[in-house]
C-alpha cells in the first residue's frame, strides 16, 4: 500500500512512513499466510464439495494447524494488535482484525489517506466483504460495516495528532450493503474538544450510500496503553489485560 498524501503532524507521518517502502520477507511471508487463510475461510463458508472432499480437506488444515502450532504462540510481533506489525522492519497494523493483511479474519480493509476537495485530511478504506460477512443474504453484516467504521474513524481521529480510544460509535443503515462488491468507506475528522475527537464517516457501494456513522474517540494517555500491553504479557494469554 502506497500512501503519499501532504502531512503535518508527527504521529501521522510516523504512521505513514511505517506504511511505506515496507518489504521485508516476513511480513510477505506473514501476508502470503493471510491471505491463503482467507481464501480457505472463504471456501470453508461457501462450499458445495462433496463429503469425501471435505473429510481430506479437513486433514489438510489440521495438519495446517498442526504444523503452525509446533511454534510458541502469542505475540511474535511488535505491539498491540491494532498497531502491531509482523516483525523486522515496519509494518504498521499487519495484524489488525479489520485492516490487517497478515490476519486471515480481516476482510481486509485497505486503508489509504487522501484529502477531498476543500484540501481536508481524510481516510478512505476499500474492501469486498467475502461470503464469511454476510448477514442479510447477498449483503454485508451489520457488525461488521460497523467494525469497519471503528477502523477508519479510528485512523482519522489520530490525524488529530491525539489519538485515542472509541468511545461512542453510532452507525446508520441506509440500503443493504452488498456482498462481493468492492466498497468505499470516508472517513473524516468534524472537530475536536479538549480530549474529545468528533468523527463521521460514510459507506459508498459506488455512488450509493449504505451507510453512515459518527463516533467519538477520547484521547488517551500513551502510558495507558503501554500498561495494558504490559498486562497482556504478564497474563501472556494475549486476551485478557487487567484494566
Ligand atoms: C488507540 C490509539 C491507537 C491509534 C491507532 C490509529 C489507528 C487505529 C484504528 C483502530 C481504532 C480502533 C479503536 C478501538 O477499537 S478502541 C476499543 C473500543 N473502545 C474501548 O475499549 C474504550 C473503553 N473505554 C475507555 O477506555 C474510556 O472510557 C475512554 C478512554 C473512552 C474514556 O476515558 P475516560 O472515561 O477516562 O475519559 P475522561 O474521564 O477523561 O473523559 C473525557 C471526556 O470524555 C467524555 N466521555 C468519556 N467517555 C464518553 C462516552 N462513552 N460518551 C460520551 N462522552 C464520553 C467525558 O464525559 C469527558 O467529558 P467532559 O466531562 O470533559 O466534557
Amino acid at each position: 500500500m502506497e500512501i503519499g498524501s501532504k502531512l503535518t503532524n508527527s504521529w501521522l507521518d510516523s504512521i505513514v512512513d511505517s506504511f511505506n517502502g515496507v518489504d521485508s520477507d516476513r511480513r510477505r511471508q506473514f501476508n502470503r499466510i493471510g491471505t491463503a487463510t482467507r481464501a480457505v475461510i472463504e471456501s470453508v463458508v461457501a462450499s458445495k464439495a462433496p463429503t469425501e472432499q471435505l473429510g481430506l480437506i479437513a486433514d489438510a488444515i489440521e495438519k495446517v494447524a498442526e504444523d503452525i502450532g509446533r511454534f510458541p504462540s502469542g505475540r511474535v510481533y511488535e505491539g498491540f494488535a491494532e498497531a502491531a506489525n509482523t516483525g523486522g522492519n515496519g509494518g504498521f497494523m499487519d495484524f489488525s482484525p479489520i485492516s490487517g493483511a497478515a490476519n486471515p479474519i480481516a476482510p481486509p480493509v485497505e486503508l489509504s489517506l487522501s484529502s477531498d476537495p476543500d484540501g481536508s485530511p481524510i481516510v478512505v478504506g476499500v474492501v469486498t466483504f467475502g461470503s464469511a460477512y454476510e448477514g442479510p443474504p447477498g449483503s454485508v453484516h451489520g457488525g461488521h460495516i460497523a467494525a469497519a467504521f471503528d477502523e477508519v474513524l479510528g485512523l482519522a481521529q489520530s490525524m488529530s495528532g491525539s489519538p485515542g480510544m472509541t468511545a461512542r460509535l453510532s452507525v446508520n443503515y441506509r440500503k443493504p450493503t452488498p456482498l462481493g462488491e468492492p466498497l468505499t468507506f470516508v472517513a473524516r475528522i468534524v472537530k475536536k474538544e479538549g480530549k474529545k475527537v468528533f468523527t463521521e464517516g460514510k459507506c459508498y457501494f459506488g455512488d450509493i450510500l449504505t451507510a453512515e456513522a459518527d463516533a467519538l474517540f477520547i484521547s488517551v494517555d500513551f502510558s495507558k496503553l503501554a500498561q495494558l500491553a504490559g498486562e497482556r504479557e504478564r497474563t501472556n494469554d494475549g486476551q485478557k489485560p487487567q484494566l
